[in-house]
C-alpha cells in the first residue's frame, strides 16, 4: 500500500504544488449566476471538478460550505469527491474535526477508512483537545495510507492568542503540535503523511519546522492577503514541503472552465517560482 505522503509527492512532482479549495460561498455562488441551495451547490461543485480535477495535485473541498444544505449537500459532497478521484487528484477533506478519543475514532472511520461513502485521501484535524486525542486518526491514516493536516499556525488573525501562547516547557503551543507531527513521520520517505497547516499570512514567527519530513499546507494566499511570494518568509528553508493553497482567488475566475483553468494556471506559476519540486 502506498503511503499518502508518497502519493502526495508523485502528485506534485507531475502536476505541481498547488493545491486549489472548492469553496461555494453564497457570495461566490451569485457571482456564477447559480442559485443558493443545493442545485447551485452541485453545478459550482461539478464546474470545479471538471475544470481542475484532471490538472491540480490536490483539490480540497471545504465541507461546511457542504454542510450548509444538510443531508442532499453532504450527498453533493459525496459525489464530488468521486468525481475528483475519477479525474486522479488527491482529495484533502477541510473538516477540521477534534474531540475525545473515541469520538475522533468514528471521524477517523468516516472519513479514512476505504469502505466509507466520505473516504478521502487525507483530512484537517485540529489539535486543541490535544495532538494525543487524534491518535485514533493518526493510527487509521496510517493502516489505509491516509493523510492528516493538524492545525499549527492558522492564517487567520486571531490564531496567534492560543498558537503563539507559552506551555510549561517554554516552548509555544504551536511549537509542541510541530514537535509532536515531526515524531509520527520519523524516518518516512520521500515525505510523512502527518502534515501541518501553516498559513502564508503569519510572517516570520520564529518556530522551526526544519524536522517534520511531512507536508505544510499554506492557506492564507489570494483572498487573506498572502502572495506566494510571502511563502519565503514564512517557510524559509522548509519551502520544499509546503503546499500551497488558494479557494477564493481561483474559483473567483469561474464559472467558465477555461478562465477557471487559466487562474489556476497563474497560481501554480506564482508558487513555482518560489516553491523547489523534488523530481
Ligand atoms: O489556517 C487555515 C486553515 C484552513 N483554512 C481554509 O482554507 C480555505 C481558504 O480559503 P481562501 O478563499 O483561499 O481564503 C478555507 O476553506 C479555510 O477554511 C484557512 O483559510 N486557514
Amino acid at each position: 500500500m502506498e503511503t499518502f505522503g508518497a502519493r502526495l509527492h508523485r502528485a506534485v512532482a507531475e502536476r505541481g504544488p498547488l493545491c486549489v479549495g472548492i469553496d461555494p460561498h453564497p457570495g461566490l455562488l451569485a457571482r456564477w449566476g447559480l442559485s443558493d441551495d443545493v442545485d447551485g451547490l452541485d453545478r459550482f461543485a461539478r464546474t470545479v471538478v471538471d475544470a481542475l480535477g484532471d490538472r491540480v495535485a490536490v483539490v480540497k473541498p471545504q465541507s461546511a460550505f457542504f454542510e450548509r444544505f444538510g443531508a442532499r449537500g453532504v450527498a453533493i459532497l459525496e459525489s464530488t469527491i468521486r468525481q475528483l478521484r475519477d479525474r486522479g487528484s488527491l482529495v484533502l477533506l477541510d473538516i477540521k474535526r477534534g474531540d475525545i478519543g473515541s469520538t475522533v475514532r468514528a471521524y477517523a472511520e468516516a472519513y479514512l477508512d476505504p469502505s466509507r461513502p466520505l473516504y478521502v485521501d487525507a483530512v484537517t484535524a485540529s489539535p486543541y483537545l490535544g495532538v494525543g486525542s487524534l491518535a485514533p486518526m493518526f493510527e487509521l491514516a496510517a493502516e489505509h495510507g491516509g493523510g492528516v493536516f493538524v492545525l499549527a499556525l492558522t492564517s487567520n488573525p486571531e490564531g496567534p492568542e492560543v498558537q503563539h501562547a507559552r506551555t510549561s516547557d517554554g516552548r509555544t503551543v504551536a511549537q509542541t503540535v510541530i514537535d509532536e507531527i515531526s515524531q509520527l513521520n520519523a524516518g518516512a520517505e520521500p515525505l510523512g503523511s502527518f502534515g501541518l497547516v501553516v498559513g502564508a499570512t503569519i510572517g516570520d514567527t520564529g518556530h522551526d519546522l526544519s524536522r517534520v519530513g511531512g507536508p505544510l499546507l499554506a492557506p492564507g494566499l489570494g483572498a487573506q492577503g498572502a502572495t506566494a511570494a510571502d511563502l519565503r518568509t514564512v517557510f524559509g528553508a522548509s519551502l520544499p514541503a509546503v503546499l500551497p493553497s488558494y479557494s477564493r482567488e481561483v474559483l473567483g475566475a469561474g464559472p467558465d472552465v477555461a478562465a477557471l483553468r487559466a487562474a489556476a494556471d497563474r497560481a501554480l506559476a506564482a508558487c513555482k517560482a518560489v516553491v523547489p519540486v523534488a523530481g
